[in-house]
């Protein structure tokens, strides 16, 4: 079994507040891990640290078994919380840029991002300027973004903040396809019918990793019928 991201005993402060107290979190390959937790609790700032845009102030993270390199981020696709699109660019010319800075080139390069932006039902819209878009088709194309050059690792902070249920559905249905092909996934979210559909599952409650299992599990485990009801026990307002 290899481990696609490995963070051991993470420690990050911003001035004085602490944000991670000793964090350790080990993603297993080919599974689809939720990070979960209250506004604040850290989880942007973990992701952020296990995929080295922000430096922990102790601790060790590793890639693919190693300490993190380029060849290692080319392997990570990466979903931030905020979208970082080109607003005066279409939405195909915004694939391009993405998949352009991840080597694809050509024929490969077209095909890939027509693939990809079917994937996210963006299809019809390629042409659009990125101007246009509603939230919910930025947060759509960044994923799309994110899958462009095929990674073996995704980290997504929120993919599915302010999209409808049913695209909410659609874009699970391509997590679980990706995760077929034996990609691992790293995702945040609030949304608790989503927890359930993750493999594992991490509490985060400021700054620490309270819990850690499958929802199965830590439902079984604390004797609660929901994995939010886990961390109402952990916090003492229950059982
Ligand atoms: N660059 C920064 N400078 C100062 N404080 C920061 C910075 N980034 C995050 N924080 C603080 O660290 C804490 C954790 O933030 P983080 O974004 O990791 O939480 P989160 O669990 O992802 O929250 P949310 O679910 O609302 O996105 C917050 O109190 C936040 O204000």
């Amino acid at each position: 079994m290899t481990y696609p991201v490995k963070g051991e005993h993470l420690h990050k402060k911003f001035k004085k507040q602490i944000v991670l107290d000793d964090v350790s979190l080990t993603l297993r390959e080919g599974e689809i891990y939720g990070l979960i937790g209250p506004s604040g609790a850290g989880k942007t700032t973990l992701v952020k640290i296990l995929l080295g845009l922000e430096k922990a102030d102790s601790g060790n993270v590793e890639l693919f078994e190693q300490k993190p390199t380029l060849s290692a981020f080319r392997s990570l696709g990466y979903m931030a919380q905020s979208d970082a699109l080109y607003n005066e660019l279409s939405a195909y010319q915004n694939l391009e840029f993405f998949a352009s800075i991840q080597g694809l080139r050509g024929k490969a390069k077209k095909q890939r991002i027509l693939e990809v932006a079917k994937n996210v039902g963006l299809d019809q819209d390629l042409k659009k300027g990125v101007a246009q878009f509603s939230g919910g088709m930025r947060r759509r194309l960044s994923l799309a973004a994110a899958l462009v050059h095929e990674p073996r690792l995704y980290l997504l902070d929120e993919p599915t903040v302010g999209l409808d249920p049913l695209i909410r559905r659609d874009i699970w249905t391509l997590f679980h396809f990706l995760r077929s092909k034996g990609a691992t996934i790293i995702v945040t979210t609030h949304v608790m019918d989503e927890v359930s559909q993750c493999d594992r599952v991490g509490l985060l409650s400021d700054g620490h990793l309270i819990a850690e299992g499958s929802p199965k599990e830590l439902t079984e485990q604390y004797n609660v019928e929901t994995v939010e009801d886990v961390f109402l026990v952990k916090e003492g307002a229950k059982g």
